[in-house]
C-alpha cells in the first residue's frame, strides 16, 4: 500500500509542497515542524517574495530558470504567480524566451518531469510510459525538435516547447498541471553543433528517419492511448515532411491536432476576422500573400479558404484569393515538382524571385510572415504595401523575435500608422505622430488552451477542422471595440482565461453538435466549464 505523503517527501513534492504557507495544523499532521521556518505567509506573500527576486535581474534566461525551477518546487506557486503576472511572465516561459532555453537546453538543464522516448527504446516505450508517475494524463505536448520556433533543429532541447505549452494550457485556460504531460521524441539530431556538444543531453547521432522514425511514432502514440485512453496530443514543432504526414495518419484515429499547422491557422484567420471588422469589410474581400508555405502557411491558407467559403465563396474563389511565397519564389502554375498542398494555390502569372516582385504582381491587401526571414518584410514591402493599400494588413508571425518579419515599429512607421498588424512574439506598445498602438500577438497560444479544454471537457474523440474556425470566431467575438481602435486585432493577456473559456464553449458546442462529443450538454455550458478549470489554491 502506498506510504502516505510526509516530511520531507511533502517538500519534494510539488503538487502538494506550500512551503512556507503550510499552516500551523498542516506542519503538525503532515511531520514538516522543524523542516520550516516559523513564520507562516500567505500565498500572496510567497508570489510578491518571487516576484521581487525574478524583477531583479535584466536578464530572460535567468527569470526562465527562476520560474522553472519554482515550477518544480511548488506547482500551485507556479500557476498562482503566472496567472497574475500573465503580461509580465508569458514572454519568459513561451516566446521568445522559451527559444533561448531551448537553444542552452544541455547547459542549463537541472531537472525534468516530462517523458524522454528515444529511438533505442523501439519495442519498449509501454514500459516507458508506465514509468510515469502520473495516474491520469489527459493532454500531451509531442515534439520531436526538429523544427524549434524558427530555430531549427534543437533535438532535445525542444523538450522546452512541450513545458511551455503545458504551462500555458493550465495557466490560460485551467488544464491540470497534473494531468498534463510533455514529451520529447529522440531519434538523433542533424544539427552540426549539437553533435559534437559534450554535454548534449540526446542521442548523439544524425536523426533516424523512414519507417523506423514512423513505427517509433506509432509505438508511442498507442502506448499512451492505452494507458490514458482519451489523451489529446497536441503535435508540436515537427519538421515540414513529418508534420503534415502524421497528422494525416493520426487526425481520424485519435484525438489530435497539429498546433503549427491547425492552432497556428485558428489564431490568423481570427486576426483577419478582427482586422476586416475593423476596416468594415469581409474576410473574402482579402487578397493574401504568405511569406512561406510550410506548415504555418499551409494550415492558415487551408482553414482562410473555409472561413471564405462561410462567406459565400465558392472553393476555387477562395483559393484564388491566396498567394505563396515560398524559398525558390511565388507559387506558380509554371513551377515543376509543386506539392500537391501547394499546387491548389499556383497562379497563372510570371514567376517572382523577390518578395518586393511579388508583391507587385499580386497587388496583395495583406502579407503573412510564416518563412522565418528575419527583416524580410523591410522598408521598401511595407512601403509598397502602404502605397497599394489604405489599411494593410500586416502579419510577422515568425517566431522567436529574432525571426520576425519586422517589428511593430517599422510596420508602423512605413505605413504612417495605417497598417493592422499582429505579430508572432511579443513587441511593446509603439508611439507615432501622438497615437498609441498596441500589437498583440498572432499566436497560437491564443486558441489551443481553449480548444484544449473544449475537446477535454466533453471527451471529443476527434479534433476535426471545424473545431479551429469555431475557435477563430469565438476569439474574434472577445476583441471589444476598444481593442482595434488602439491597433489590437487580440484581446488583452490579461482577459486570456475568461477568452480561454469563451473558445472552449464555442468549441463544445461545436463538438456537441457534430456529434463527436462523448457527454451530454450541460445545463450551463460556462458554469460547467469554470467549474472544470483549475484555480491554484492551496489544499489545506
Ligand atoms: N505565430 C505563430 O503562432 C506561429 C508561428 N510559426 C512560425 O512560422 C515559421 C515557419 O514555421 P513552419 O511553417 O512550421 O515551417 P516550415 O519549415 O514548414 O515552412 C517554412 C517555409 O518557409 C519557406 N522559406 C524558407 N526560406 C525562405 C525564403 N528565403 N523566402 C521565402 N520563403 C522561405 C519554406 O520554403 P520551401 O517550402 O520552399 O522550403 C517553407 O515554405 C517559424 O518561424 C515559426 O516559429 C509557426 C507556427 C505558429
Ligand atoms: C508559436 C509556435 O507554435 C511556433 O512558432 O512554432
Ligand atoms: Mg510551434
Amino acid at each position: 500500500m502506498a506510504q502516505p505523503l510526509e516530511g520531507v517527501n511533502v517538500l519534494r513534492n510539488p503538487y502538494v509542497n506550500e512551503g512556507t504557507a503550510f499552516s500551523k495544523e498542516a506542519r503538525e499532521k503532515l511531520k514538516l515542524r522543524g523542516l520550516l521556518p516559523p513564520r507562516i505567509l500567505t500565498i500572496e506573500l510567497q508570489a510578491k517574495r518571487f516576484m521581487e527576486r525574478v524583477r531583479e535581474t535584466d536578464d530572460n534566461l535567468v527569470k526562465y530558470e527562476l520560474l522553472d525551477s519554482l515550477r518544480h518546487r511548488n506547482r500551485t506557486l507556479y500557476f498562482y504567480v503566472l496567472i497574475n503576472h500573465i503580461e509580465e511572465l508569458m514572454p519568459i516561459v513561451y516566446t521568445p524566451t522559451v527559444g533561448k532555453a531551448c537553444m542552452d537546453y544541455d547547459h542549463i538543464f537541472r531537472n525534468t518531469d516530462g517523458l524522454y522516448v528515444s529511438i533505442e527504446d523501439k519495442g519498449q516505450v509501454a514500459e516507458l510510459v508506465s514509468n510515469c508517475p502520473q495516474e491520469n494524463v489527459d493532454i500531451i505536448v509531442v515534439t520531436d525538435g526538429e523544427r524549434i520556433l524558427g530555430l531549427g533543429d534543437l533535438g532535445t532541447g525542444g523538450m522546452g516547447i512541450p513545458k511551455g505549452k503545458l504551462s500555458l494550457y493550465t495557466a490560460c485556460a485551467g488544464i491540470h498541471p497534473e494531468r498534463s504531460l510533455p514529451v520529447c521524441i529522440d531519434v538523433g539530431t542533424n544539427n552540426p553543433a549539437l553533435l559534437k556538444d559534450p554535454l548534449y543531453l540526446g542521442l548523439q547521432h544524425p536523426r533516424v528517419d523512414g519507417d523506423a522514425y514512423y513505427e517509433l511514432l506509432e509505438e508511442f502514440i498507442l502506448a499512451v492511448r492505452k494507458r490514458w485512453p482519451g489523451v489529446l496530443i497536441q503535435f508540436e514543432d515537427f519538421a515540414n515532411r513529418h508534420a503534415f504526414k502524421l497528422l494525416e495518419i493520426w487526425r481520424d484515429k485519435v484525438t489530435c491536432f497539429n498546433d503549427d499547422i491547425q492552432g497556428t491557422a485558428s489564431v490568423t484567420v481570427s486576426g483577419f476576422m478582427s482586422a476586416t471588422k475593423a476596416k468594415g469589410t469581409k474576410v473574402s474581400d482579402e487578397k493574401i500573400l504568405f511569406l512561406g508555405a510550410g506548415e504555418a502557411a499551409l494550415g492558415c491558407s487551408n482553414l482562410l479558404v473555409q472561413a471564405m467559403i462561410a462567406e459565400g465563396l465558392t472553393e476555387q474563389q477562395a483559393r484564388d484569393r491566396i498567394f505563396l511565397f515560398d524559398s525558390k519564389g511565388l507559387v506558380v502554375s509554371s513551377r515543376d515538382n509543386l506539392s500537391h498542398d501547394k499546387a491548389l494555390y499556383a497562379k497563372d502569372v510570371e514567376p517572382c524571385t523577390t518578395f518586393l516582385d511579388a508583391i507587385e504582381t499580386v497587388k496583395p491587401t495583406a502579407i503573412v510572415g510564416l518563412a522565418a526571414q528575419s527583416g524580410a518584410f523591410n522598408a521598401y514591402v511595407l512601403g509598397a504595401m502602404a502605397r497599394l493599400n489604405e489599411r494593410p494588413i500586416i502579419f510577422a508571425l515568425s517566431n522567436p523575435t529574432s525571426k520576425a518579419e519586422c517589428t511593430a515599429r517599422e510596420a508602423y512607421t512605413y505605413t504612417e500608422g495605417r497598417c493592422l498588424f499582429a505579430c508572432g512574439s511579443p513587441f511593446p506598445p509603439v508611439e507615432l505622430n501622438g497615437k498609441t498602438f498596441v500589437p498583440r500577438q498572432g499566436n497560437n497560444s491564443y486558441v489551443f488552451p481553449g480548444i484544449g479544454l473544449g475537446a477535454l471537457y466533453t471527451k471529443a474523440s476527434l479534433i476535426p477542422d471545424g473545431v479551429f474556425l469555431a475557435a477563430a470566431r469565438a476569439l474574434t467575438e472577445t476583441v471589444t471595440d476598444e481593442d482595434l481602435a488602439n491597433g489590437s486585432l487580440f484581446p488583452s493577456l490579461t482577459e486570456v482565461r475568461s477568452v480561454s473559456r469563451h473558445i472552449a464553449q464555442r468549441v463544445a458546442e461545436y463538438c456537441l453538435e457534430s456529434g463527436i462529443a462523448q457527454i451530454e450538454k450541460p445545463a450551463d455550458l460556462t458554469a460547467a466549464l469554470e467549474d472544470y478549470m483549475y484555480k491554484p489554491k492551496y489544499l489545506d
